[in-house]
């Protein structure tokens, strides 16, 4: 069977998604081909119901802070509520009914199936063929990356898809991986009562991010009763009833009933028919220009181009590539300075360059630091208040390349790092700026004055 339309769309998604309603919407004629559940990921394993856990665990810990601030509160953890708003509210019981409608109801249609390019302008899904008039897009996500560990594959360990579905908690869990999926999902279950150990290859936790950000997190996690082992990797893996055993690169041997793989996620690209549109298969991600363009007429957005694993910046790809489709004005810029979140407690926000890549880019750095504690509110807020502002300068330009806020509201603060960084607003107005007293904002004053 063949069906000629104008757009096809290959993957769901945050990113497929808002690219195939926009254009169903202008009124072009779209197939969205998804292989799962329409919307991806992000609402239905990943940013909503994972950020429903974090609210809960946050809430358990704020109640756990009363003594000595406002009186006292007896804390009974429970997870039902937390699983039924998953089920409930998060995902409709992992249905995807709603998202497929809101894209059919525009007038698009929705093809059920694995899709693989078939050429160019071309998609093959199940002994279907979509062909387009103007435009291929893929946007077919990332996957977990499973290290290759002596005794790991095929044991029953979990991803995060395991770990967001769980109805009962584990009694004792091991993470692999301190990045943003294995510390937000940790201190979740720590807070819950589950007995947690982070194991993290680098140095420090959340190694993308600065290390003073992992120190203050490590710090907050031991100080929860979790373990935390970074500079350390899994020798090998067993399992029995009961659990797993992981013995690490050092020896030790730690023992868990449940271990959560959370190592990375990469473009996954085989099976994507690549060869067929003279793309390497082999690469790690499908490489785009500025317009999202792959091909001559094949786009690409969200994970699968390997620039920045995130919603937003999924979010934002789609809108530069539905802009250059319609041939419309300029399409946004791709090289915007991109804002991070580890929704942990406290919050890492960040954005643009770490010192470390600052220097390494040859760029003539200046650094600021602000301790929360000893800011203003940080001290008022008292318990709950690590975190601090580090800034990146470049003294040349006289701008901040670069800036983290941690805290407890870390992701709020970076707003005004995010357009300072963005906007290259020169250090020298942000001095001149006033910022509210007494607020975790205001921490970023002191920072700016560190600069020198
Ligand atoms: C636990 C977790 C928490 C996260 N939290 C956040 C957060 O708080 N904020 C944030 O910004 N990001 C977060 N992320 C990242 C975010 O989920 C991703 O960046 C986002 O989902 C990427 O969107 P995408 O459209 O590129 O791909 P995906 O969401 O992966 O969607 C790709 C879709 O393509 C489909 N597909 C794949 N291959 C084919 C094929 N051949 N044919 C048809 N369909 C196919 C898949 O089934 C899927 O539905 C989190 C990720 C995880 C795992
Ligand atoms: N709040 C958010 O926006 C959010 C939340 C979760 C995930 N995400 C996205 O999902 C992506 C994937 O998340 P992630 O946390 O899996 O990846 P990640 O790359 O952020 O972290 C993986 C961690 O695992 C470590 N690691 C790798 N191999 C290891 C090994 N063998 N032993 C021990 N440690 C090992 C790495 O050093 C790294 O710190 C992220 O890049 C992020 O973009 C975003």
């Amino acid at each position: 069977m063949e069906r000629l339309v104008d757009v096809v769309v290959v993957g769901m998604g945050p990113g497929g998604e808002h690219l195939a309603n926009r254009l169903a919407g202008a009124g072009l004629e779209v197939a969205g081909v998804e292989a799962e559940l329409v919307g991806g990921e992000c609402p239905y394993w990943a940013c909503v119901p994972s950020k429903m856990m974090v609210r809960a665990a946050g809430l358990l810990a704020e109640a756990r802070r009363l003594p000595g601030m406002g009186g006292k509160a007896e804390v009974t953890a429970d997870w039902a509520p937390v699983a039924a708003r998953i089920r409930e509210e998060a995902t409709d019981d992992w249905d995807d009914r709603a998202a497929a409608d809101r894209f059919t109801d525009r007038g698009g249609h929705l093809v059920r199936g694995r899709g693989r390019l078939a050429g160019p302008g071309r998609v093959a899904v199940d002994g279907q063929l979509l062909t387009a008039r103007r435009a291929v897009v893929l946007a077919t996500g990332a996957k977990p990356f499973v290290p290759e560990v002596p005794g790991l594959d095929g044991l029953p360990y979990w991803t995060h898809r395991q770990a967001v579905a769980a109805r009962r908690l584990p009694q004792s869990l091991i993470v692999l991986g301190g990045g943003a999926i294995g510390l937000e999902l940790a201190q979740v279950f720590g807070r819950f009562g589950t007995s947690v150990t982070v194991v993290e290859a680098a140095g420090h936790l959340l190694p993308a991010e600065e290390p003073e950000a992992g120190r203050v997190l490590a710090e907050v996690l031991e100080g929860e009763g979790t373990t935390v082992r970074p500079g350390r990797t899994a020798f090998s893996v067993g399992h029995r009833p009961g659990g797993f055993e992981v013995t690490l690169d050092s020896g030790e041997v730690l023992y868990a009933e449940q271990l959560l793989v959370a190592t990375g996620r990469r473009p996954d690209l085989t099976g994507l028919g690549l060869e067929s549109v003279g793309l390497d298969p082999e690469a790690d991600a499908v490489a785009v220009d500025g317009r999202m363009r792959a091909a001559p007429g094949l786009w690409a957005v969200g994970d699968l181009t390997g620039r920045g694993a995130f919603t937003h910046v999924a979010l934002h790809q789609a809108e530069s590539a539905v802009r250059d489709i319609l041939g419309e004005d300029p399409p946004t810029d791709g090289d915007r300075a991109v804002p991070r979140v580890t929704f942990t407690d406290p919050e890492v926000g960040a954005v643009g360059l770490t010192e470390r890549e600052a220097v390494e880019r040859g760029l003539t750095v200046r650094t600021g630091t602000a301790e929360l504690p000893s800011s203003a509110r940080g001290w008022i807020h008292k318990r709950g208040n690590a975190g601090l502002v580090k800034l990146v300068a470049d003294a040349e330009r006289g701008v901040l390349v670069g800036a983290t806020a941690v805290g407890p509201t870390g992701g709020e603060v970076l707003y005004g790092l995010l357009i300072a960084v963005d906007a290259a607003v020169p250090v020298t107005r942000l001095r001149s700026m006033i910022h509210a007293y007494p607020t975790f904002h205001g921490a970023v004053q002191a920072a700016l004055d560190d600069l020198d």
